[in-house]
């Protein structure tokens, strides 16, 4: 049962914003928490789940409104789940560009067989700021990682993640399709039907 009209997203990755905004449709008014602030909480916890809901609690308590947040990554198994809740800060916080070069870099050499990947989205719905049973959902999308870029949609890793069922990279999806498949659409249609939303 949908308790709220009006929720904030506590992510400030443009990418990622247009991804729920679209998954989220018209069920609820959605504000971004760069309308209330440009500071980034640090995400200090040690898993998916404890960082969506340290990013769900900051935004609730600065905008007083209920807050969902996404923490996500790529967890490559070559490299032991690695970067995993560090995907963002994987080559230092320099961008997406950076990242994946280290990623083809790490994975220089390695054969196809063994450049198997999941992409995981943790979110973290809190009514408030001190909500003490945050509605949490996850999700995972497993594919491979290429060798080089491929595509032009997307952000993060999308032009490496190889999608099997598709036989393309992410970034060569278009979007609504990326929206059904991926790791966030997973995630999120178990929280709307968490919502009654579904
Ligand atoms: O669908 C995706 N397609 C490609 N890359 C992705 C995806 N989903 C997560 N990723 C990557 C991007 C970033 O390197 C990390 C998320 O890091 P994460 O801290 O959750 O997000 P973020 O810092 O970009 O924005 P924010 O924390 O404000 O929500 O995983
Ligand atoms: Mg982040």
């Amino acid at each position: 049962m949908m308790l709220f009209k009006e929720l904030v997203l506590a992510s400030h990755n443009a990418g990622k914003l247009k991804e729920l905004q679209a998954m989220l449709g018209d069920a609820v008014r959605v504000r971004s928490i760069g309308e209330f602030s440009d500071i980034e909480p640090e995400e200090t916890g040690l898993s998916f789940v404890e960082n969506a809901i340290l990013k769900a609690r900051n935004a609730a308590r600065i905008s007083g409104l209920p807050a969902l947040a996404d923490d996500s990554g790529l967890a490559v198994d070559h490299l032991g789940g690695a970067p995993g809740i560090y995907s963002a800060r994987y080559a230092g916080g320099q961008g997406d560009a950076a990242n994946n070069a280290k990623l083809l870099d790490a994975l220089k050499d390695v054969p196809d067989a063994e450049r198997g990947a999941q992409f995981v989205c943790a979110l973290a719905l809190l009514r408030h700021a001190d909500d003490p049973l945050p509605i949490l959902c996850e999700g995972l999308w497993q594919g491979r990682i290429l060798h080089s870029a491929q595509g032009e949609h997307g952000f993060g890793y999308d032009p490496l993640f190889w999608v099997p069922e598709r036989d393309c990279s992410s970034a060569e999806l278009a979007p609504k399709d990326k929206n059904q498949l991926s790791h966030r659409a997973r995630a999120m249609a178990l929280l709307k039907q968490r919502l009654g939303i579904a």
